[in-house]
């Protein structure tokens, strides 16, 4: 298994903001975190990142525990969070290790990838929030991570915007194979990418329901299959009305 958690919870001062959670992601599989507001997708992201060493229960990565921020992850969030200071490259090629020469090597290359091969001397404020995002796609693939963990990665883009992102991700996971875990509110955007849903609610959240999605990619948007399991995730919400 990519990645394990075993009765997964996260408490803060007395509050629990998550609890139960159990889900395994198979190699090179797509698993969304779908849920309402503060059901703990971010919570749960952040412990499985090791940025918040402070859960209960147990994570695995690649079978070892995650005691720490692991390498081998890389963490896309809803704004690019970029160095102001620092070119498009430089931003790309800051968390790398080795000769000068061979990380601009690489990062050229990532940031052909996201379709920016032109923009590497650009500074942030110089790009707009969709090239800006694509940058910041390009930072956390440039180290090779074997899982990538994406919270609302999207959310503030316009909607053409947000379908090319998409694609954009659908093509680096085609190529790379990586295992991703993906946190959203947008249930089009979970049914576009994932290969399985995990849905949460309530205060503490906890997992109510879990679909696997099976079709094809590239998946039509708005096809009668993904309609019909946009239904059923709004029911296990309380959210359709018929
Ligand atoms: N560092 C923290 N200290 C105290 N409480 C926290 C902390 N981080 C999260 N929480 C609480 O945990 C709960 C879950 O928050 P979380 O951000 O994980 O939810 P979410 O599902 O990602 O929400 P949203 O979709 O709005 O981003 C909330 O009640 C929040 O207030």
């Amino acid at each position: 298994m990519a990645l394990e958690l075993k009765n997964v919870g996260r408490t803060f001062d007395g509050q629990t903001a998550v609890r139960n959670v159990n889900l395994s992601a198979g190699e090179g599989e797509i698993i969304g975190l779908l849920g309402t507001s503060g059901c703990g997708k971010s919570t749960l992201l952040r412990a499985i990142s090791g940025l918040d060493g402070n859960y209960d229960g147990e994570i695995r990565l690649n079978g070892k525990l995650v005691d720490g921020v692991q390498e081998s992850a890389g963490f896309i969030f809803q704004e690019p969070r970029l160095f102001p200071w620092l070119t498009v490259l430089e931003n790309v090629t800051f968390g790398l290790t080795g000769k000068a020469g061979e990380k601009e090597k690489k990062g050229r290359e990532i940031l052909r990838k996201v379709g920016l091969g032109d923009s590497e001397n650009l500074y942030p404020k110089e790009l707009s929030g969709g090239m800006a995002q694509r940058v910041a796609i390009a930072r956390a693939l440039v180290t090779s991570p074997e899982v990538l963990l994406l919270d609302e990665p999207f959310s503030a883009l316009d909607a053409f915007t947000k379908m090319q992102l998409q694609d954009l991700l659908l093509d680096i996971w085609k190529e790379a194979g990586t295992t991703m875990v993906l946190v959203t509110h947008d249930i089009d955007e979970a049914l576009y990418l994932c290969d399985r849903i995990v849905i949460l609610r309530g205060r503490p959240g906890e997992v109510v329901h879990e679909i696997s999605v099976g079709e094809p990619r590239p998946r039509p948007r708005g096809s009668t299959r993904l309609a019909e399991l946009k239904t059923d995730i709004l029911e296990s919400l309380d959210l359709s009305r018929s």
